[in-house]
């Protein structure tokens, strides 16, 4: 790892106005409709850096990233598709198929690691709740800077051997993969529901929430 990546980076949003920032959060989505470029160099260490200030108790910093980009990802195609066909020797060859030109093909695969601690006095649960919390730091973060992605899992992500291959060998495990590149333009605006159904105020008895009739 090169010194750039130790330092600590300018502070991402000097300058630019709160209300920027909420706009960033109040829009990003999801995709998987993504081209070339990916984020890199300093915009990327950026990008990343954003885990650093992931709420994480007992200061553990369990979030790891695996970078796979260019002839990489074959790699990792060929290794997830073992996964599949070591579990399941008859899966369908279109779903073979499907994945392999998946992660072959995203511009960056970001496999989100989890380096756990099973017998630290703070939970495994907590620990795993801050992984989560820095790949959503990651997600915004790249939206604020025009790029995009999504974050996946499916049975591969649970699967040992893709696992340890990757370097997460138990008691660490992954979370998942970020597919992240540059969102195609024509993609729909997603819509946000209103939060209102996910809010009560408590008034000494148990809330109902209107989300959950
Ligand atoms: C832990 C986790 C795992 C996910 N796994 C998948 C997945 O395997 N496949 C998928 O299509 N979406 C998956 N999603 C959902 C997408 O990341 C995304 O949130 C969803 O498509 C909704 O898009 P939005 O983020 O724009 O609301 C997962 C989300 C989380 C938090």
């Amino acid at each position: 790892m090169s010194q750039a990546w130790r330092h600590v980076g300018p502070t991402l949003y000097k300058g630019a106005s709160r209300m920027a920032v909420l706009d960033a959060l109040l829009s990003r989505s999801s995709t998987d409709m993504l081209s070339d470029p990916a984020p890199e160099g300093s915009v990327l260490e950026d990008i990343l850096s954003t885990a650093m200030r992931a709420p994480d108790h007992g200061k553990l910093r369990p979030w790891r990233y695996v970078l796979v980009r260019g002839d990489a990802r074959p790699k990792l195609a060929e290794l997830v598709v073992a996964g599949m066909l070591a579990r399941d020797p008859d899966v369908p060859a279109a779903k073979i198929e499907k994945r392999r030109v998946r992660f072959s093909t995203m511009p960056l695969t970001i496999a989100l690691g989890m380096h756990l601690h099973p017998d630290d006095k703070i939970p495994v649960i907590e620990q795993e709740m801050a992984v989560a919390a820095a790949a959503m730091n990651v997600l915004n973060a790249l939206h604020a800077t025009g790029f995009g992605g999504v974050w996946v899992t499916g049975d591969m992500t649970y699967d040992p051997a893709v696992a340890a291959a990757l370097g997460f060998a138990a008691p660490h495990r992954l979370a998942g993969f970020l597919f992240v590149g540059t969102p195609d333009s024509a993609r729909p605006v997603p819509t946000r529901r209103p939060v209102g159904g996910y809010v009560a105020e408590w008034h000494g008895t148990p809330v109902v929430f209107d989300a959950d009739h």
